[in-house]
Parts: structure tokens; sequence; C-alpha cells
């Protein structure tokens, strides 16, 4: 199994909160795959952010996209159904933050989303060898969680390189995601570390021109 086709998913964090959805659905019109949804709860992360409530609100608007939401939050377990009846698609979540990583990965899974597990500049990657068969995407961090706009941290690079190892040795289709600081400019190095699903919060949303944004990153993903 080799790397699936490249996904660009837009982190409404770095979005026009006033009008979300027409911002989210401008992303989208203009080439996007996916929706990446930020939750940070002021404790595992020292930031707040958006809810289920605000989630079910898009997919009321009409964002039909996948939303792949990023867990920033401790404890993990009790928040996980309210998100999957709001319209996730996918759930992610920092190991740290569940007491039970196998049994966090099964309730996402039974609320009917895909489970993706999500590390950090410094986090061990030691649980991947125990949990990476039951997952559908690893979320490697390239800066550290809480705020958009920070700068790609080039240790991450490793770390993708090692993950992807990881996922082809043992021949899964697991996408292996990418979030933080991620621009037109760096996004060619991180596809050719192995990441097939790219997050871009600031470099899509604070573009004058979000398609010519986009048509740039996959040009250099190539
Ligand atoms: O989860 C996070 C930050 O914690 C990210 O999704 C950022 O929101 C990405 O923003 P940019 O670095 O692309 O501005």
């Amino acid at each position: 199994m080799s790397k699936q086709s490249p996904i660009i998913a837009p982190s409404i964090l770095a979005a026009d909160f006033a009008r979300l959805g027409d911002d989210t659905a401008a992303a989208l019109a203009a080439g996007a795959d996916w929706v990446h949804f930020d939750v940070m709860d002021n404790h595992y992360v020292p930031n707040l952010t958006i809810g289920p409530m605000v989630l079910s609100a898009l997919r009321k608007y009409g964002i039909a996209a996948p939303i792949d939401v990023h867990l920033m939050v401790k404890p993990v377990d009790r928040i996980v159904p309210d998100f999957a009846k709001a319209g996730a698609s996918s759930i992610s979540f920092h190991p740290e933050a569940s007491e039970h990583v196998d049994r966090t990965i099964g309730l996402i899974r039974d609320s009917g989303c895909q489970a993706g597990l999500v590390f950090n500049p410094a986090t061990s990657l030691d649980c991947l060898d125990y949990v990476l068969d039951k997952l559908d995407l690893v979320l490697i961090m390239s800066v550290n969680p809480g705020f958009g706009g920070q700068k790609f941290i080039p240790m991450a690079l490793e770390k993708l390189r090692r993950v992807r190892r990881m996922i082809d040795e043992r021949g899964l289709a697991v996408r292996l995601e990418v979030d933080g600081g991620v621009t037109a400019e760096n996004i060619g190095a991180i596809a050719a570390a192995g990441a097939d699903t790219f997050v871009a919060g600031s470099a899509i949303f604070h573009a004058a021109d979000y398609r010519a944004e986009i048509a740039a990153m996959r040009t250099a993903i190539g």
C-alpha cells in the first residue's frame, strides 16, 4: 500500500468566524477536499474555540464535505458522541489526553466516525505500535497545538517519514496528515516526507485568492 491521493483540509480556525458558513463554503468551492475543525478547551491547550453546536450549524448550512474534527480536549470520551451526532466524519485525539487510547479509538469507530491519533512535536510515537491497524488516520503536529499562524517545526518531517514507513511496512491504508505552518512553499517537502493529507489554516484563509493558493499547493505536492 502506498500513499493515497492528496487531501487539502483548510483549518477553519483561520476563517472569518462572523461568516463561518460562507467562508467554509468558499474554501471548498475553491478546491479544498475536507474541512478541518479545531476544538480547543482551554485545559489541554491554552485556547478556546468551537464545539459540536458549531459543527451541527455548518451541516445545517449545507456543508456536505467531510469534516475532520481535531480534539484538543481532555478528557476525550465524554464529548465524542456529541461530535458524531453533530455530523463529524473523522475524530482525532491526542493519546496523552485519554486514559485508555484503545478504548477511545473503539468509541469513535462505534459512533460511526473514522478515528485518528494526533502526535505533538515532542510526543513519542510508541503507542502507534499497538493501535496503528485500528486507525483511519495519523496526524503529525508540526507546531505545538493551541494556535494558528505558527511556524512549521522541521523535525516533523522525520516523524512523517517514520510513520510513513510504519504504514507502508504493514500494508495499511491509514492516512498520514500534517498540521501546522503548512504553506505552498513547504508543502512539497512535506509531501516528499510521506504526508498525504494537509491541514492549512492561515495559508488558505489569509490568502487573497483561495483558489490560487490551493492550486499552488496541489502543484507543489506534485
Ligand atoms: O490545530 C492547529 C493548531 O493547534 C492547527 O490546525 C492550526 O490551526 C493550523 O493553522 P496554520 O498553522 O495553518 O495557520
